[in-house]
């Protein structure tokens, strides 16, 4: 019998970099009782060897899931990236392979906008250089270089779940709020969208950078656009490390005409808090520098690792995928009485009609059947009964273009 579900307590789970227990837990409550829970990123042939043996892992922002680990993934049916950002995953592979990826889009949104906003008062009051004097006997009493955040410009930098909660925030402060999207995005409050990053660079105060990594967000704060900031303005980065350059930061603040900086993400961050922290940046009184904690609060974790859990546990208990960033969507109601056959496959010409050829013979009792495609990738799920399954199951998984198939019973 060509059986690709397997006993719940064999499907293996690995949890890597200290996701929240809550997430162990959910697992657990449903079921699944083959849980790894590591508090450290994994790298190498140790990952190699790692995921070559599970069903399905969990990651943050350090675990590198390449084309190439992915190549060793043989198990693998999802990955659930316990974050907002997905870049550290290569989705392209994962939707070849037929693994589902999934993420937290919003449960850190509050946590990123909130310091933001924190850094945003304490750099326009100076508090990072008294502070740091301060803390070497220093008394750097004066209101030199120090401003109410009320009736400041602040420039977001991307318009999306953080930028445009910060954008309310900050207006409840009386702050005036500018935005660079490259899309057309409906303004909170009395924000409003200029045409030009060079735009709202030469207009802002603050300027706050909430884009994705991608190809074209790389450097997009060069040496140019840091010599285009207004004199005496601020630079706020929790974003993604390769958006901002940073020697020309070094350098723009060293010269004053950038007065502070606080920065969360950086091009080389250290894989393990026992690895040194080394950049240009460290040293400079006027710049708060954080260790990629943007997200990094217990109510943003909790949230994240129940969030997450949840999807991989509806997607391997039922083949719903709603909310994959990879895979085709489906939302698929419950099976009572069916077994159900998950079919992912290449999307080109002829599978579907083979697919329907095979299902159309009259041993097979169809109850319900779903289909959807992505780029590259179809996901056909049919639901029917349990004595014809098997066969069925035998003939889809030998249809050409046939990437993954499972039974749910
Ligand atoms: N420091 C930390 O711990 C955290 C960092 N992040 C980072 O923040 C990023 C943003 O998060 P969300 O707001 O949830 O993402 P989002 O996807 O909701 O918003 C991103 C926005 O950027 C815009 N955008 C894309 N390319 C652009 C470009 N070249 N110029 C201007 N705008 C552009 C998009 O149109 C979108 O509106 C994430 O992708 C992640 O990398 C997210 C959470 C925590
Ligand atoms: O919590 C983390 O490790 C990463 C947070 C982050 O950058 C994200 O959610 O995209």
């Amino acid at each position: 019998m060509p059986k690709t579900s397997l006993d719940k307590s064999k499907i293996k789970f690995l949890l890597l970099e200290g996701i929240h227990q809550c997430a162990v837990d959910a697992l657990h409550a449903a079921d699944y009782s083959s849980v790894e829970l590591l508090p450290r990123a994994l790298e190498g042939q140790e990952l190699l060897d790692k995921i070559a043996d599970v069903h399905f892992i969990g990651v943050r922002s350090r675990t590198q899931l390449t084309g190439e680990v992915l190549q060793h993934a043989h198990k693998l049916v999802g990955i659930g990236c316990f974050c907002i950002g997905t870049n550290q995953v290569d989705l392209n592979t994962a939707r070849e392979k037929g693994i589902a990826v999934f993420n937290a889009p919003y449960s850190n949104t509050r946590s990123v906008a909130e310091l933001v906003l924190a850094e945003a008062i304490l750099l326009l009051r100076g508090i990072p250089a008294r502070n740091a004097a301060a803390h070497r006997g220093g008394w750097l009493k004066s209101a030199e270089n120090s401003h109410e955040a009320r009736g400041k410009t602040l420039g977001i930098v991307g318009y999306g779940a953080i930028g445009s909660q910060l954008s309310v925030l900050a207006e409840s402060l009386g702050m005036h709020v500018i935005f660079h999207d490259v899309v057309a995005k409906l303004p909170l409050g009395n924000a409003h969208q200029v045409d030009s990053l060079k735009t709202l660079l030469a207009q802002s105060d603050i300027v706050s950078l909430h884009v994705p990594q991608l190809p074209s967000t790389q450097w997009m704060m060069g040496a140019q656009q840091i010599a285009q900031m207004k004199p005496g303005s601020i630079l706020i980065n929790a974003s993604r490390g390769t958006v901002v350059e940073i020697e020309p930061l070094a350098e723009a603040i060293k010269a004053g005409r950038v007065i502070g900086a606080a920065i969360d993400v950086f091009p080389v961050e250290p894989k393990s808090t026992k690895d040194e922290f080394v950049s240009p940046l460290r040293g400079l009184d006027n710049v708060i520098l954080t260790p990629h904690i943007g997200g990094s609060t217990l109510e943003a974790q909790a949230n994240i690792g129940l969030e997450v859990a949840h999807k991989l546990i509806t997607y391997s208990d039922t083949g719903t995928s709603t909310s994959s960033v990879n895979l085709p969507e489906v939302a698929l109601p419950a099976h009572p009485g069916k077994n159900r056959l998950l079919h992912i496959h290449r999307n080109i010409p002829g599978v579907m009609s083979e697919i329907n050829r095979i299902l159309s013979d009259g041993e097979v009792n169809i109850s319900a059947q779903f289909l959807q495609t992505r780029d590259n990738v179809g996901y056909v799920v049919v639901d029917l009964d349990a004595r014809s399954s098997d066969m069925a199951l035998e003939k889809l998984a030998k249809v050409p273009g046939t990437i993954r198939t499972r039974v749910l019973f």
